[in-house]
């Protein structure tokens, strides 16, 4: 099968399918063994998926040198594992060869791709082979350690210099930090692809631009992990379905541009690792108000929020909530605070009262050990007080309460088992923290190296949601018998991260919980195995309002930057998007406030779509 005929039974698969696939296609996340399990049945059809990965790479770098106005004189590096990956990337470099570009495949472990490495060679591609004890047929083995340095060097050399890398080292084979002489190209080239992209847009093509075949070699695919050396990608060509390193931070900074070649896999039938939250899942989140509601039966908010020292808090936290679509706010704090919010927010009403949702934290202190609770940490531990289980999970009381949201300073103040209804917002540094008092010997670089196990490790170890805040924020769900289904959602503009902006996301997030008040109320776990289901979905209806909250959140912030960059950008489909560059404008500076201002524009946009 050629280029053209592979290109074109790919188009068909596209055209056959329906806008429920693509809309999934984009919007879901699969693990590798999932994926794995999806391919099965092509493959035992007999469908060469191979070919049409490597159509669908050597496509797009074709376009590509093309809009770079390069000639058959452009050269082409393709890093080659051993594995499929390499397959790939063998393949695409052998179609590429066909078209006349000098090609050169550097190969990292002993073999390669039968079939693939044959058929390269024989459509005029050259190999250079680095480690001494390959077996590829008709390359040099057995050379000395001296020889297999120059050969090294000359590679990494030859690599730098090129036009397009395309990098076939791992795929979803990958175990762990890449080793060998793997890691060792991982290690130079990335940190010299890094150093060059610093300096260079690469508008004009200074830098060899680089192409992943379904995955940037390196990095964690299953967890969005950066584990050790990794090849940052500009452009990824993912086949099948989005990974979860496709939306997962890091890693998904390290992909560039993902383009998704759609096979066809039978997404209905499968569980996704990881979903992006859209619109569609975010406009459910909001309640719509009847003409028979009151305030009371659109939601309570109360927060017990600000303190002396940040009382700014307690205004955005509390205009935040009540701007989203509740029908009332209850605010507790010291005085200063308390007139602060009252003009800012006449509405709002001062003292305890029936509420359906909490916020506690936001601009309240962390309590070193030395120091005496003030009387705001004191009201906010006694409420977290009654969502204490014990290690058997028993305190019926504690399911009974309103969903909480806790933040900043009143993390410190978590009891050590909670119910899923508990929804942790901390960033980075507050989780570490989290972390760290719960005993987890960790610090906030491998946090931000590994978000996703980190936050989760949080839920396992407390029983809460976490949503972890971030340009991309993630969403694990809590409770004992929940799914690993995270959400993401990315749709804040890098604006956004600017003071205040956390105080906002939790009275947004605490107004969405009340408003939902049926829908995330977990029942008392009877011990009774059928009930599982029922505490899992309330677990994951939870999961889905947080996220819900992250994406309003960053669509109010956005309609007050006037940005259209966002912290993750939708995957594009091959063969059906352009290959054309998109530009989104960075907006303009925003303070938290701005952000208020909008939550009501940012809901009619959601509920008139
Ligand atoms: N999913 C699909 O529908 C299709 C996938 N295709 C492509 O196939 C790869 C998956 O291929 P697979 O052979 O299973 O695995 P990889 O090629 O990704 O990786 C295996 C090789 O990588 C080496 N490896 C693994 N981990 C490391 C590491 N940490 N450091 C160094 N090297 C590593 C491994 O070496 P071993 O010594 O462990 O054997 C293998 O050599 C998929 O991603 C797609 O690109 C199909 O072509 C299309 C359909
Ligand atoms: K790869």
């Amino acid at each position: 099968m050629d280029m053209q005929q592979s290109q074109e039974s790919q188009e068909s698969i596209v055209e056959s399918l329906d806008e429920d696939h693509l809309q999934m296609l984009v919007q879901h996340a699969y693990d590798t063994d999932t994926v794995r399990a999806m391919e099965q049945p092509l493959l035992e059809q007999g469908e060469p998926l191979m070919r049409h990965a490597a159509a669908a790479v050597a496509t797009n770098v074709l376009q590509l040198l093309e809009s770079f106005d390069l000639d058959e004189h452009a050269r082409i590096t393709v890093l080659a594992g051993a594995g499929d990956n390499g397959g790939d990337g063998l393949f695409a470099g052998a179609l590429l060869a066909k078209r006349g570009f000098p090609v050169t495949a550097i190969a990292v472990g002993r073999t390669l791709h039968d079939d693939a490495y044959r058929t390269f060679i024989e459509s005029g591609g050259h190999i250079w082979v680095l480690d001494a004890a390959n077996t590829i047929p008709g390359c040099p083995s057995e050379f000395s350690a001296g020889e297999a340095g120059e050969r090294f060097e000359q590679a990494m050399e030859f690599a730098s210099n090129s036009h397009i890398i395309i990098d076939a080292m791992t795929g979803i084979g990958a175990q762990g930090a890449l080793r060998g002489i793997a890691g060792s190209v991982a290690q130079t080239l990335g940190a010299l692809l890094d150093e060059l992209r610093a300096h260079d847009s690469n508008d004009d093509m200074q830098r060899p631009y680089v192409v992943a075949v379904d995955t940037p070699s390196g990095i964690g695919v299953n967890d969005g992990s950066l584990p050790g050396p990794y090849i940052p990608a500009d452009m990824t060509l993912m086949f099948g379905a989005m990974k979860p390193c496709a939306i997962l931070p890091p890693a998904c900074s390290a992909c560039g541009e993902i383009w998704l070649v759609d096979f066809g896999f039978d997404l209905e039938s499968h569980d996704p690792a990881g979903s992006i939250v859209g619109m569609d899942l975010a406009a459910a989140a909001i309640r719509q108000v009847m003409p028979t509601d009151a305030k009371y039966s659109r939601g309570v908010t109360g927060l017990i929020t600000g303190s002396q020292q940040y009382p700014g808090a307690a205004v955005l936290s509390t205009t935040a909530a009540a701007h989203t679509n509740i029908g009332m706010v209850r605010y507790m704090g010291p005085t200063r605070a308390q007139d602060l919010v009252l003009h800012a927010l006449p509405e709002a009403v001062i003292g305890k009262g029936h509420v359906q949702s909490w916020v506690v934290g936001s601009g309240v202190p962390v309590r070193t050990a030395e120091e005496e609770a003030d009387l705001q940490q004191q009201s906010i531990e006694a409420l977290l007080a009654h969502y204490a289980l014990s290690e058997d999970g028993s305190n019926e009381e504690a399911y009974a309460m309103p969903a909480i949201v806790v933040d900043a300073g009143a993390l410190d103040l978590l009891p050590d088992h909670v119910p899923s209804h508990v929804v942790l917002t901390p960033h980075m540094g507050e989780l570490t923290r989290l972390l760290t008092r719960l005993g987890v010997d960790v610090d906030e670089d491998t946090v931000r190296n590994q978000p996703l196990q980190y936050a989760r490790m949080a839920a396992k170890m407390t029983g809460a949601t976490v949503l972890l805040k971030g340009s991309l924020t993630i969403v694990v769900q809590g409770g004992q018998f929940a799914d690993d289904q995270v959400f993401v959602a990315g749709r804040a503009p890098a604006q956004l991260a600017t003071a205040g902006a956390g105080d906002v996301l939790a009275g947004m997030l605490g107004a969405i919980l009340a408003q939902n008040a049926d829908l995330v109320q977990p029942s008392v776990p009877s011990g009774d195995e059928s009930d599982h289901d029922d505490e899992a979905q309330v677990a994951q209806a939870i999961a889905e309002i947080a996220g819900a909250a992250a994406y309003l959140h960053g669509l109010a912030a956005a309609l007050a930057s006037k940005a259209k960059q966002r912290g993750w950008h939708r995957a594009h489909l091959f063969g059906i998007d352009d290959l054309d560059e998109e530009h989104f404008p960075i907006g303009r500076p925003i303070v938290a406030s701005d952000v208020v201002k909008k939550i009501a524009a940012a809901i009619g946009k959601l509920q008139n779509n």
